[in-house]
Formats: C-alpha cells, structure tokens, sequence
C-alpha cells in the first residue's frame, strides 16, 4: 500500500503536461504541406531524381516482356537466332542503363531529403527562436529538443528512400497493371480478386498503426524531457540523495517508451506477412487458372512466364508501399507535431510598422498596468509609475509581489493585459520589438553563460564589438581580474551554463555583457545577489559611471544595495504599497522601513 502511494508520488513529481496524442485523420493537405518543402528543388533535384526514376522504372517494365514473349515465343520458338542475339544485347543493355539510372537516382533523392531535413529544421528552429516567453512556460526543453531533432529526423526517411519508393513503385504499379491487362485480362481479373480483401484488412490496420507512432513520439518526449532534467537538476537530486526515486522514474518512462515501439512496431510487422499472404494465393490462382488456359490456348508459354514475372512485380510494390504508407503515417504523426509549433503565433507580436525610436531616452510609463501569468491569479494589480530617463529606480518587496514581472513587461516578455506601458511616452506594443530590446540589457541572478571563450560570451551583448571594447567592459565591472587568472584568460573555453566558474564570476561575466551593450535602460534582477561585499563595492562605484545616462531598474533584497536609488517602489502582492526615496521611505515608518529594520537586526544577529 505504501509502495504503491511511493510510486504515484515518484509519477505526479514530474508530470509533463503539454504532450498529448493529436489524433486526427490522415490528412493529405498536411501532407501537401510537408510536400511543399520539396519546392525549391522542384527545377533541379527533383526533375533529374524524377527522370532517372521513371527511366529505372521504364527498364524494369520493358524487360520481363523481352524475357518471356518475345524470347520464348518467338525467338526460340521460331529458332531465330539474329532475333535472339538482339534481345540478349537489348536486355543487357537495358539493365545497365538501369544500374546507372538507379545509382543517381538513389544519390539525387538522397541529397533531396537531406536538403529538406536541413530546410525544415532551420524553419522550426527560426520559429521556435521567434516565440514568447510564454510558449517556453509551458513546454519543457526536452520536448521542444524532441520536435527539432527525432520528429525531424523520422522524416528523414520519408524524404529520402520513402519518396523515391513511392514514385518508383507507383509508376510500376500501374504499369504492371496495365501490362497484366494487356497480356491475359482474364488471368488478371481473376488475381486482382484478392485486391479488395487487402484494401480492406490494410485501412483497418491504418488508424491503429498512426496512433501507436503517435504514442511512441509522446513516450520519447517524455523520457527526453526527463532526461534534460535530470542532467540539469543532477547536483540537487544527489545533495537529496534522490537518485534512487529519480532511477525508478527513468525506468517507468523508459519502460512505457519501450512498450510504444513495441506496440508500434507489432502492428507495423502485421503488413507485410498479410502481403505475403496474399502473394502466395495470387501465385497458387496464377497457376491453377494459368495451366488451363495454356491447355485451352488461350495463352501462351511465353505470355504466361512474362505475366509471372509481371506478377511477382506487381506484389513487390504492393508490399513496399506498405511500407511507404508506414513512413507517411509516422512522418504524419511528426509533421502534426512539427507544424503545431510552426502554427504557433508569438502572443508577444510586432506592428506590421513599428515606431522606431532612433533616439530612445529611456523614460518608462507604467498606466493602470494589470497582468496575469495565468487566468487563475494576478501577478500585477493596477500599477502606475513614471521612471524619467536616466533615473534608478529601486523594486523592493516580498518574494512574489511582482518585481521580475514589471521587468518583464518593460523588455515586453509578455504583454501586459490590462492599461499601458510606455517608453518615451510611446507605447511599447508600437515600438520595433528588436529596437526595443536592443536598447535594454537585463542582468539576472541566473546568468546563462554559452560554450565558448569567456571573450565570446561577453561579446554576446555586441557582436561588433573588438577585444579591446570587450576588455574595456569588463574591467569597468572588476570582473579583469578574476578572468586574467583563468588558464587562458579571455580565451578559456567555458561549457554550456560556465559549470566551471562561480556564481559570482558568472554574474560580473553578465554585467560585462550588459554594459557593453551600450543599452537605454538596464534592468539587474538581483544582479549583486552572489557577489561578496568588497567586489560589490567595487561594482557598485563602477556602476555610478556606468549607469550615469542610462534609466536602471535595480531588484534586490539586499537592501544596502539600493540605498542611492532616485526611487524605490515597494510592492505588496502586485501592488505598488509604497514610493520614494530610502531617507522618506525610512521616515514614513511603513513597509519598506520594516524590511530595513529586519535586514539590519538579521546582520546584527548574524
Ligand atoms: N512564468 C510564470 N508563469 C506563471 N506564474 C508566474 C511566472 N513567473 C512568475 N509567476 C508568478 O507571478 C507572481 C510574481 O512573480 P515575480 O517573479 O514577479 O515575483 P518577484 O517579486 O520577482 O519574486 P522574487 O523576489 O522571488 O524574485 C508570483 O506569484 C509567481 O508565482
């Protein structure tokens, strides 16, 4: 009993929720969308790829009837030697052109799909780049890696051998059928009896087969967004000693992925048994009904080895395109998945022409601004302030009472949804949101460092900026010194997220990037949180200059940090509980004096 409430515990602890199956039919204008990546190659690749197709398949149809007809009936029938030779040369001459054709032919459709996996992926990954804060909310990165790489890459196969499949064996099919009727319509129609049981056995077969490749993406979605998150979070699962729980996880969802492809591919391999299936009773018609009519003459030896080779053709593309049909169900299962993040709009959108504001001042208007993360709770309730250009501007208050979001609604994160929010008097839903962004750097107490050189992630803030500029930056930050004592100095290669180096180095890294932005405004959320006391003096002298000009909103708990601020709001569950600078707040006797008061006692009993 109290194992089973342990497991459910394990399970409800990482619960991913945005994944579900999207089931719909299959969907050919979906699949013409997939199909239009194929347009830009539709003058080069795909004509030569289209043309070596047809001549593979061409030499494929032509041969069986030189082998059977015309060699048996009347070549060695007729014992005409010349007319033998001549076949012989003509058959071996065909099916060297056929090597040569299918040697480009399987190279072009190769380069083909490769070029559309290269030109979808950059378009999804464009995409996601363009997408709000929002939209990241709610997915985790796992997920997101899943669509751009698995989702992607099982439609590699369909773009590659899947396509030239489906237009090889399309064209023998029906070219084997019109061959068979040609030959013996009455040996045909007595085979083609089997065809409508197939038809039948397959579309029933079709819904169960899309929806387990369905599943199977949803299980590796899973497991991904498990596996990202447990390589991140590695340092808390093991300080907690969870990695026993978190092994137990990793084995349900590695178990429910291996039990999708089970599952999935359990129904996949009942396809081609069934086209064996009926292969072999096509075979044993061909020749029961066959031996008559040669008894009856109603055909000939040599019509009846060329209608067995035509048949034996005709079950191969048959069951191929069972195949093909696999790879377009599975390629539709991950183009559903691929195409709902590319139909994703960002909520966050540009004006068709947004005001450009070549010389923002930086003055910022909050009017009436309400704002919900979600429809369950406000996180800003009617906040309205005026910060002039070139002030600071001090948010204090408890954990939760909306700093960070007014942040966010400045560099427009997300859109407030109620009143305005306005920079030199315009409003920022108006504004050019690449400008606006570019004039405002933000500092955070988590700060991402890429892989690359520590120059590299400074230089993030302007690329255009030179060593010397970069170096500039960071010495106005005191962050020089602890870089030149790194290995290699401003050329030591850092991992992804700067592992190696401390919270503190990270954060002087980040202002480094921030202020050689040159930015209007400069947002620090608890920017000078991790760093010790001496460097923070240092800093804090270095940021006088710096944000001289420049409109500052600076979040912090520490107080003594925001002593010098022109003005500091006090917020209270998203609402601005008080203003002013720290001598009037301090007299008012009010919340903000209560917090001082509690951080001075802290200080003195620690
Ligand atoms: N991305 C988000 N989605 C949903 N709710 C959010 C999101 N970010 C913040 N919130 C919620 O909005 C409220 C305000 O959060 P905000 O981050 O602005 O607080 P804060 O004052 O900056 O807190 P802290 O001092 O802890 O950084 C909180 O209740 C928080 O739970």
């Amino acid at each position: 009993m109290e194992l089973k409430g342990k497991k459910t515990r394990i399970m409800e602890r990482f619960h991913y929720s945005t994944e579900t199956v999207i089931d719909k039919p299959f969907n050919w204008k979906q699949m013409w969308r997939l199909f239009s990546y194929l347009k830009p190659y539709s003058k080069t690749l795909l004509p030569s790829a289209f043309i070596a197709v047809l001549i593979s398949a061409l030499v494929r149809l032509v041969a069986p009837i030189l082998i059977g007809k015309y060699t048996l009936d009347y070549a060695i029938a007729n014992k005409d030697m010349n007319l033998l030779t001549i076949l012989v040369v003509t058959i071996a001459g065909l099916y060297i052109l056929s090597y040569i054709a299918n040697t480009f032919r399987i190279r072009w459709m190769n380069m083909l799909g490769q070029n559309v996996i290269y030109d979808i992926r950059r378009h999804l990954f464009t995409h996601v780049q363009s997408l709000s804060h929002r939209f990241f909310d709610q997915r985790s990165a796992g997920s997101i890696l899943v669509r751009i790489m698995n989702d992607i890459n099982s439609l590699q196969e369909l773009f590659t051998s899947g396509v030239i499949n489906l237009l090889m064996d399309f064209i023998l099919l029906i070219g084997v059928v019109a061959l068979l009727f040609t030959l013996s319509p009455e040996l045909t129609l007595a085979i083609m009896v089997i065809v409508p049981i197939m038809f039948f056995i397959s579309t029933s077969l079709r819904k169960k087969i899309r929806r387990s490749w369905q599943t199977v993406r949803l299980k590796q979605s899973k497991l991904n967004s498990h596996l990202n998150e447990s390589i991140q979070g590695i340092r808390v699962t093991q300080s907690f000693t969870q990695e026993k729980e978190n092994i137990e996880f990793f084995d349900g969802v590695n178990t429910e992925n291996f039990q999708s492809w089970q599952n999935a591919t359990k129904r996949n391999a009942m396809f081609t048994p069934m086209v064996e299936l009926t292969n072999a009773i096509g075979t044993a018609i061909l020749i029961a009904y066959g031996a008559t009519l040669i008894a009856n003459d109603s055909i000939s030896i040599g019509t009846f080895v060329s209608f067995a080779f035509y048949l034996g053709m005709f079950w191969e593309p048959i069951s191929r395109l069972g195949q093909v049909y696999n790879q377009l169900l599975m390629g539709m299962a991950s183009s559903e998945r691929i195409f709902e993040f590319i139909d994703e709009k960002p909520i966050v959108a540009e004006l068709q022409n947004p005001t450009r504001l070549a010389n923002m001042k930086g003055k910022i208007e909050f009017e009436h601004v309400e704002f919900a993360y979600d429809s369950s709770r406000k996180a800003l309730n009617d906040i309205s302030l005026t910060i002039e250009a070139g002030q600071t501007v001090a948010l204090v208050g408890h954990t939760g009472s909306g700093k960070t979001t007014i942040a966010n609604l400045i560099s427009r994160f997300y859109d407030a949804t109620g009143g305005n929010v306005k920079i030199d008097s315009v409003n920022i839903k108006d504004l050019s949101l690449e400008e606006l962004r570019s004039k405002i750097s933000v500092v955070l107490q988590d700060t991402f460092i890429f892989s690359g050189t520590i120059i590299d992630n400074i230089r993030f803030g302007r690329p255009t900026a030179t060593d010397e500029e970069v170096i500039e930056a960071a010495k106005a930050v005191g962050a020089n010194d602890f870089i030149q004592n790194l290995s290699n100095g401003y050329f030591t290669e850092v991992e992804e997220r700067g592992n190696v180096l401390s919270v503190g180095e990270r954060q002087l890294i980040s202002f480094a990037r921030a202020l050689l932005a040159d930015p209007t405004i400069i947002i620090l959320d608890e920017a000078t949180a991790s760093i010790d006391t001496e460097t923070e003096v240092k800093i804090q002298h270095a940021l006088k200059t710096l944000l001289n000009g420049r409109t500052a909103i600076m979040i912090a708990h520490r107080l003594s940090t925001i002593r010098e601020a022109d003005n500091i709001i006090v917020l209270d569950h998203g609402s601005i509980m008080e203003q002013g600078n720290h001598d009037m707040l301090m007299e008012r006797k009010g919340i903000y004096y209560g917090l001082v008061k509690a951080q001075f006692n802290m200080l003195e009993v620690g």
